[in-house]
């Protein structure tokens, strides 16, 4: 862990008891993010990515077990007890959702709603709150914002409400930005401005952001540093431009593949046959082993692949070694 590492997830499992049985949602998964750097967190729907996220916070469900140790800040959060760990969270870091309903109220007025957490964590007086209300609507780019920080969230758009939702998580100045799939429910054209939104904020405030997404033309833009989770586990990960370059992992080769790419627009998309896994019934050895249209080495069927460098940063935990890129 370097000094300017802003979190660090060492080892990471989480296991949620369901009626069913235990599901292992994660296992064993570590990664840092440094000041200003975007760490991107992809796979697809199930892989993992909201379930490490809440439990690298402290926020997993109640019947989740979490092992392994997370550093914020050089703070030790899985040492703290809860309410510690709320205070060092709120104070450090901000979180945007999918839906920016999850995060507002809708029958208060949004710079009521931005300023709360800053009230609590900055001790501001109510009126300093109103000012910085303002402030922090303006900076995220909402129109009259002197005048519609009294308005209520049914009163933005779609695309402004996730603008409210960043502001909010900006109150308190955050080290770390936390942002789960922020753009999916947007249309296309908002979906570029929020990107730039934050790409613009991250820059002019040095914060770190973990963007989880399953899209990859959006890594592509925006990402340092990307890890792609399969069956709760951290497949491939490394510096963006290793990855896509030479995509190691046969499951990061299928998604590249499969991803929309402007430049072969008309071309078919190829989907990666199957399903993933249920966490209630994983392979034993490399999850991805039933849909892998490589199949190359005969140890990948039962015996789980360990996390080998393959590049300066770039790791895979797969036993092919085929041609890359
Ligand atoms: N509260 C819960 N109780 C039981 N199992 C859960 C719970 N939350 C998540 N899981 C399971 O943990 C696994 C990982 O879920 P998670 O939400 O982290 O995936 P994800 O990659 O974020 O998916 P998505 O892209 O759809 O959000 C899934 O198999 C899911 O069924």
């Amino acid at each position: 862990m370097t000094d300017s590492t802003v979190l660090s997830v060492d080892d990471l499992t989480v296991t949620v008891g369901t009626r069913r049985g235990p599901v292992r949602a994660v296992a064993g998964v570590s990664w840092q993010v440094r000041q200003g750097e975007t760490f991107a967190l992809v796979g697809e729907s199930g892989s993992g990515k909201s379930m490490t996220l809440l439990a690298a916070t402290g926020l997993a469900p109640r019947a989740a077990t979490v092992t392994g140790r997370v550093r914020l800040l050089g703070t030790e959060l899985t040492a703290l007890p809860d309410d510690r760990r709320r205070k060092v969270r709120g104070r450090h870091v901000g979180f945007v959702f999918q839906d920016p309903m999850t995060s507002l109220n809708p029958v208060l007025p949004v710079g009521r709603q931005v300023t709360e957490a800053a009230e609590e964590h900055l001790g501001l007086t109510r009126r300093a709150a109103r000012d910085r209300a303002v402030e922090l609507l303006e900076l995220v780019g909402i129109p009259s914002a002197a005048r519609r920080v009294d308005a209520y969230p049914h009163q933005f758009s779609g695309g402004m409400r996730q603008r409210v939702a960043i502001a909010m998580a900006l109150a308190c100045e955050p080290d770390l930005l936390i942002a789960d799939e922020p753009t999916t429910a947007l249309d296309v054209t908002t979906q570029a401005q929020i990107i730039e939104l934050v790409a613009d904020l991250q820059a002019r405030l040095g914060t770190a952001v973990v963007w989880v997404t399953h899209d990859l033309g959006v890594v592509a833009g925006i990402a340092d540093t990307v890890a792609v989770m399969y069956g709760g586990r951290i497949v491939e990960q490394g510096p963006v431009d290793a990855v896509f370059d030479t995509p190691t992992h046969p499951y990061t080769r299928a998604l590249l593949a499969a991803r929309p790419d402007p430049s072969r627009r008309g071309e078919d998309l190829v989907a990666i046959p199957g399903s993933p896994p249920s966490p209630l019934d994983l392979p034993p050895g490399c999850a991805f082993w039933p849909r892998c249209p490589v199949r190359a080495d005969p140890r990948c069927e039962h015996e789980l692949p360990p996390l080998t460098p393959v590049g300066d940063g770039h790791t895979v935990r797969t036993f092919y070694r085929g041609e890359a890129g």
